[in-house]
């Protein structure tokens, strides 16, 4: 039987996105706080004697384009995780499908997602046991939300995004989540901020407040605390979302909010019911609507066949 090992990795939201002034790099000094929430890709990777990847996308989701084998972020994965971890002159190789239900280029870390759970599933079928702080480097080289995929929960995430700090977090949140069936380019949203305030500080705005909020577990709370500094740009972009935002609230949501660089819109709910009350209305006029919760772990693995124990 072909050993195999699938890994499950989850969305994020960013309850507190502070974006100061680029960097000489061309990024964006963060102060975030994410959140992992229970919407899911996963990923199964089996031995094989070649190297070969094919995606799955949730009928759901609509017709959406993803990079093709070669160009996918799990074939860059596999090439670092080989380079840096393997003997000289070694190739990857693996048969990898993964299952998305993550809205893709929808802001809520999908593509990290699939990186994260890459890393975990090819470091356990390689047997590389590569410790978790150069896993946390990989991930970090691989973008900016892959650290934070690999920890899940809540943490704060500073510098690009990739420095992430676990964080208190005493509540449990339910959200409604509103993908979008047309994606927004996280470079052109943050390029768009860049031009609606060409004086923004160097420094982000401080993540205090959602902290304090999250410590104290009262929803209320936290919706008075949400923040996010992409949210005119993606709104400027795509005025859409602005109405969406006041619908949701004005069906009882505490909170509407952008989630990261958008499209996908969040609503924070007084509870789960409330939650499915404010999806179904939202459900009249949008294709797709979804409940989730947070916070949830981070990419772990959720099956294997059959798999040594180490
Ligand atoms: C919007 C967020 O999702 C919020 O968590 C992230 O900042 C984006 O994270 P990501 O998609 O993992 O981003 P990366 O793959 O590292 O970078 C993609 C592009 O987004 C822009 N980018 C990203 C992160 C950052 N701190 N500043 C930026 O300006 C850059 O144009 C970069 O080329
Ligand atoms: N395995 C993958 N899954 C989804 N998108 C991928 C994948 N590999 C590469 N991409 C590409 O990465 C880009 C960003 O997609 P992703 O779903 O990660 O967006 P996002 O959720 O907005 O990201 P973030 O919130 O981290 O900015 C898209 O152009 C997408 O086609």
């Amino acid at each position: 039987m072909t050993r195999s090992l699938t890994v499950r990795a989850a969305a994020k939201i960013n309850l507190h996105l502070g974006v100061g002034a680029p960097r000489e790099d061309g990024f964006h000094p963060l102060d975030t706080v994410y959140q992992a929430v229970s919407l899911y890709d996963d990923l199964t990777a089996y031995a094989a004697d070649d190297w070969s990847l094919t995606t799955a996308v949730a009928a759901h989701l609509g017709e959406v384009e993803l990079p093709a084998a070669g160009d996918n972020i799990v074939d860059r994965v596999a090439e670092l995780l080989c380079a840096r971890r393997c003997d000289d002159g070694c190739r990857p190789t693996a048969r990898v499908e993964v299952s998305k239900t993550i809205p893709v280029a929808g802001g809520m870390a999908g593509g990290s997602a699939d990186a994260a759970a890459a890393l975990v599933a090819l470091d356990r079928l390689w047997d590389l046991r590569t410790p978790d702080s150069e896993m946390l480097a990989l991930a970090a080289e691989l973008g900016s939300d892959v650290p934070f995929s690999l920890i899940g929960g809540t943490a704060r995430g500073v510098g690009r995004g990739e420095l992430v700090t676990p964080t208190d977090d005493f509540g449990a949140w339910s959200w409604v989540v509103v993908p979008d069936d047309r994606g927004l380019s996280t470079p052109a949203v943050f390029r768009h901020f860049d031009a609606l305030f060409p004086d923004a500080s160097p420094e982000p705005a401080p993540a205090q407040p959602v902290l304090t909020a999250l410590a104290s577990g009262d929803p209320v709370a936290l919706a008075a605390a949400l923040h996010n500094d992409l949210e005119a740009a993606a709104v400027d972009l795509r005025p859409d979302l602005g109405d969406l935002l006041a619908r949701g609230e004005s069906e009882g949501a505490l909170r509407g909010l952008v989630s990261g660089s958008g499209p996908t819109c969040v609503f924070l709910c007084e509870s789960a019911e409330a939650a499915r009350d404010v999806a179904a209305s939202l459900a009249s006029t949008r294709p797709v609507v979804l409940t989730a919760h947070g916070p949830v772990a981070g990419a772990h693995v959720v099956d294997t066949s059959p798999f040594p124990e180490n």
